[in-house]
């Protein structure tokens, strides 16, 4: 049987960049979240999400694994980049941008040459 525990390595073990957000990101259920996801959106790559609201296991258990209270969090390639408040500094001084960018050119190149 597959922990919540093991369900969230997997998760951010497989998607290189990766948001737990309260909602989608076509419908943001908390203004935190919906923040976060349209800097991330902004800038321009694939990204995968997890609806915590959907997923209360989840919600319990990644702030302990995460060591981090709060929703959004954004992962990058496997590791926690922050929530809503650095997620939007980090977009207004392009870091973010430059993150994302570099992240989906990495794995884009990962994928076309196996
Ligand atoms: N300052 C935080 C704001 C996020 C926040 O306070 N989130 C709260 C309210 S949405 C939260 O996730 N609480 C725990 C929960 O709802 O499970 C950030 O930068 O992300
Ligand atoms: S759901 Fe109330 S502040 Fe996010």
């Amino acid at each position: 049987m597959s922990t919540t525990i093991d369900n969230i390595k997997q998760q951010i073990g497989e998607n290189p960049i990766l948001i737990y957000m309260k909602g989608s990101p076509q419908l943001p259920q908390c203004g935190f979240s919906a923040q976060a996801v349209q800097a991330l959106m902004s800038c321009g790559e694939r990204f995968a999400f997890v609806n915590i609201l959907d997923n209360p296991d989840i919600r319990t258990e990644l702030p302990k694994y995460a060591n981090w209270p709060t929703f959004p969090q954004l992962w990058v390639d496997g590791e926690l980049v922050g929530g809503c408040d650095i997620i939007v500094e980090m977009y207004q001084n392009g870091e973010l941008e430059t993150l994302i960018k570099q992240t989906a050119a990495k794995h884009n190149q990962a994928s076309s040459d196996a």
